[in-house]
């Protein structure tokens, strides 16, 4: 028996109480053991099996495998069997991951994560939120169709699956519902793939050509390669989809068949249409809706001016720089900070025409202080290793971090140049409170903060929150 396999000996029956940020349940353990637990609801009496269950660790962590006592908002079916707990159990598998709240109806999950925002804003951020989580316009009823991006990994033999949380266990699968129409129709967990480590799908909301990206495992041999090349090539020109591959070896991306990327584009009121480039491995926002709704939101937020100066950190391939470099017009500047080769390369590319825009590539801390905080916590020296980017005066800062939030350093060199309005675009709770708790010492005020359900049948939830400085 492997590690993952059902295991009643290590089985318990447990109230669950509450949510706690990350997607899981809280509960305790007949001796008070905090255990966290997936796939459950607040009041329900469940059978868990543990999955983490150390003599000395601080907390349990189980997933739900039988419900005794079900909660009024659970669904009467999980939009994806696959990453459904309890059939899976009664199937001896385990559920994939990606689709950790699909036992509950929408209205509930919304509730779930309006509840753990508020409550890291309380603790982390002394912030009474009274917010809710809005779904997008054009939700679908059951939180389905909207992943314009996918990733699978694959088996050694070439078949592509999911991995259960926490379990390098990969599963294949045979669906994926929260994939938008156009993935669902490609089905590219049917492909069978040796020699690659992983696909990437992508298919804009656009309906413009979508790209799957195949990264190769370490060392293949050429007729390996040659091989699933001519397979794809040949399936990409069949169904009208771009194809490039990479290897660990060779940081070159090869295009097997049509575009080397994929072409994104939203309408803004009154401005046109705006288009972007994004490459294989470049950040986009998955939902299909939520390049419109994010950028409607940090443009209301920032309410910028034209001929004002606006930075945009963690810009990605430049989707709130295009949209912020519209506002201020030519009269204006947008100063763009991506840390990402690709990604900044894209957005470089996209903002090319824009002659008032300057888009930089590096670590956002480095190049606002010239510090690179990652390496001084592991200890290498203090001292400015090299001269920091002069970036321009602003008067709005939009700042979208990756999960982590954002760098001390960076929160110190925002309050510093003194912008009007700080923008601040989140997609973990825990790091906005933090974040937005250490800029309320600095003599900031949030004013708003809106949140929006960009991921349905998951715990993950994005939230745009505005700051002014505190007269
Ligand atoms: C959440 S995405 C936001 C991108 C963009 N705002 C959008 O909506 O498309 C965060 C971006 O920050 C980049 N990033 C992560 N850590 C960074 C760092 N320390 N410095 C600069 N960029 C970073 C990632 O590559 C990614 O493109």
């Amino acid at each position: 028996m492997t590690e993952d396999q059902p295991d009643t000996a290590h089985e318990l029956t447990l109230r669950l109480t509450g949510v706690a940020h990350g997607g899981h349940m809280v509960s305790r353990s007949p001796e008070g053991r905090v255990v966290f637990v997936r796939h459950g609801a607040p009041g329900e009496l469940v059978r868990v099996r543990l999955t983490d269950q150390g003599e000395d660790a601080k907390f349990w962590r189980g997933d739900v495998v039988e419900v005794l006592e079900p909660s009024a908002d659970r669904r009467e079916r999980h939009p994806w069997a696959a990453a459904d707990a309890v059939s899976a159990a009664q199937e001896g598998r385990l559920p994939v991951g990606g689709a950790e709240f699909g036992h509950l109806t929408l209205e509930a999950q919304r509730e779930l994560k309006r509840s753990v925002i508020a409550e890291q804003l309380d603790h982390l951020a002394g912030i009474d939120w009274r917010g809710q989580v809005a779904a997008l316009e054009g939700e679908s009823a059951d939180g389905t169709g909207w992943r314009t991006r996918l990733h699978l990994n694959v088996t050694e033999d070439g078949t592509a699956g999911m991995y259960p949380h926490r379990s390098n266990d990969l599963i294949p699968i045979t669906d994926m519902p929260l994939a938008t129409p156009a993935i669902q129709e490609l089905a590219p967990w049917q492909l069978s793939v040796p020699g690659a480590a992983r696909l990437d799908m992508a298919a804009p909301a656009n309906g413009s050509q979508p790209l799957l990206h195949v990264s190769l495992r370490p060392r293949q041999d050429p007729d390996t390669v040659s091989a699933l090349r001519r397979r794809l090539a040949e399936w990409g020109s069949e169904h009208e989809v771009s194809v490039t591959a990479q290897s660990p070896e060779d940081r070159e991306i090869q295009t097997w068949a049509g575009e080397p990327s994929v072409r994104e584009t939203l309408d803004l009121p009154g401005e046109g249409q705006l288009t972007w480039r994004v490459s294989p491995t470049g950040f986009w926002q998955i939902h299909r809706g939520a390049p419109q709704a994010l950028v409607d939101a940090v443009l209301t937020a920032a309410q910028i001016q034209p001929g004002e100066t606006v930075w945009d950190l963690y810009s990605g391939a430049g989707l709130f720089t295009a949209a912020a470099a519209r506002a201020v017009g030519t009269e204006g500047q947008v100063f763009a900070v991506e840390g990402s080769p690709v990604t900044s390369a894209d957005a470089r590319d996209n903002l090319s025409e824009a002659k008032h825009v300057r888009v930089t590539r590096g670590d956002v801390a480095r190049i606002l202080t010239g510090r690179n905080p990652a390496r001084r916590r592991h200890g290498a020296s203090r001292g400015q290793k090299r001269p920091a980017v002069r970036a321009p005066e602003p008067h709005v800062v939009i700042l979208d971090p990756p999960r982590s939030g954002a760098a001390k350093e960076v929160l110190a060199a925002i309050d510093a140049a003194e912008p009007h309005t700080i923008v601040y675009v989140a997609c973990d709770p825990a790091a906005l409170g933090r974040d937005l708790g250490r800029l309320s010492r600095r003599g900031w005020k949030v004013t708003n903060i809106k949140a929006f359900d960009l991921y349905p049948n998951t715990h993950h939830v994005e939230a745009v929150a505005v700051l002014r400085r505190n007269e």
